[in-house]
């Protein structure tokens, strides 16, 4: 163990992510004295600006609902997080009370991640909570989020917003206190200190959830997020809920993930880390040199082929001919829509279908290139 982090110290604003393990009973309820106990602490940085990104909604909606473990189908997840996002929402807010604080909800999808006008909104909600001194509470918009948009962990939902609001360093907090080299319950795992890069990972068994239907994600989406996070030049700290005070401190708990990319701006960062997106399209060689050379949009003449099954807004893949994926984008169109569009210029579109139809498949302000 070293010294202090100064990058830890030296952060102003912070993303701190608390998982449903470090939140819930043994029973699975909504535990108020972990809530207090972590606010406590956060309410102790009054020369900080804090994001709380807090999981727990399903979980305490379980009990109220007469659930006696998480569900497995979407529907009653939805109905247990609509409950339990208003009993978590009421603690915040009696807790954060207890310093004069306010808190206010913040509900996203990723949609809200990466679509241009809901970016923009949520990035001034959240920076008008931080300029008016109150606690922005996010979570996923459980209630509304499909398996198709949904993040599904709020791991990489809180790197996400750590992105949005331009953090100086994301804190997860989970119910191990660090990254191991294999299951931590096993004997013999040794916790890692630091992270420098994707070759430190090498050889580490990421598990899943640790404590059966109640934490979601396990490693493997910790790890994803602090990828996202540290390749967007924001280092994370990964360790237990009850160490929250010495992570905030700069004191050697936990793993430290040191950043690795430059900070970047945009608002796609979410896209090159979507799920998988529902389908694509292959482009003609000019079509892959205007979009990774030329930054240039995505033009049905360029398109050759289309597969899969997306609405217009969703997130799709950019694939050269030898199918390797070259960007992804939001697309403007709808899959059936695209065969009437494949190798055709806009000009030509337009005065057969009408005007709506002089558009390009993906715009360039909506699409990110992959790394190969
Ligand atoms: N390599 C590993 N290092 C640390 N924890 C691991 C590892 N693999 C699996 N886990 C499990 O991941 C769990 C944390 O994930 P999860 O239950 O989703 O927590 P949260 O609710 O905080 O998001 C731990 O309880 C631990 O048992
Ligand atoms: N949005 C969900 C969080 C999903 C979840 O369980 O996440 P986590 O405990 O962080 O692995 C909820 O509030 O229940």
């Amino acid at each position: 163990m070293s010294g202090v982090r100064q990058d830890v110290v030296d952060a102003r604003r912070i993303v701190v992510k608390i998982g449903s393990s470090s939140l819930t009973t043994a029973a699975g309820g909504l535990d108020a004295d972990r809530v207090d106990a972590l606010v406590d602490v956060l309410a102790k940085h009054q020369d900080r600006e804090i994001v709380l990104v807090s999981s727990g909604a399903i979980a305490a909606g379980l009990a109220p609902l007469g659930l006696l473990r998480r569900p497995t189908d979407l529907a009653r997840q939805q109905a247990a997080a609509s409950v339990g996002q208003g009993l978590l929402l009421a603690r915040y807010t009696a807790s954060f009370a207890r310093y004069g604080r306010r808190v206010g909800q913040v509900l996203l999808t990723t949609y809200d991640t990466s679509h241009r006008v809901h970016f923009r909104n949520a990035r001034r909600t959240l920076e008008q909570l931080l300029a008016m001194g109150a606690v922005p509470v996010v979570n996923e918009n459980d209630a509304v989020a499909t398996d198709e948009i949904r993040f599904g962990d709020n791991d990489r939902l809180a790197a996400l917003v750590a992105h949005v609001v331009r953090a100086d360093l994301l804190v997860l907090l989970s119910d191990v206190d660090g990254l191991y080299d294999g299951d931590p319950r096993r004997p013999g795992a040794r916790k890692l200190a630091t992270v420098d890069g994707p070759e430190d990972l090498a050889g580490v068994e990421l598990g899943s959830a640790g404590r059966a239907g109640v934490g979601t994600g396990g490693m493997v989406t910790k790890v994803e997020a602090a990828r996202i996070a540290t390749g967007d030049g924001i280092p994370v700290v990964l360790t237990s809920a009850v160490h929250v005070a010495d992570a905030l401190a700069g004191r050697a708990t936990g793993t430290w993930f040191r950043a690795t990319g430059p900070r970047s701006a945009g608002r796609l960062l979410w896209l090159a880390h979507a799920s998988s997106p529902r389908g694509g399209v292959t482009l003609d060689a000019g079509a892959v040199r205007a979009i990774t050379e030329g930054g240039g949009s995505l033009l049905p003449a360029g398109i050759t082929a289309v597969d899969g099954d997306f609405t217009a807004g969703e997130p799709i893949e950019l694939r050269d001919e030898t199918g390797r994926t070259v960007a992804r984008g939001l697309v403007n169109f709808d899959a059936r829509e695209i065969p009437l569009l494949i190798g055709r210029s806009t000009r030509e579109l337009a005065r057969e279908l009408g005007p709506d139809y002089e558009r390009e498949v993906v715009h360039r302000d909506d699409l990110v290139l992959m790394r190969s």
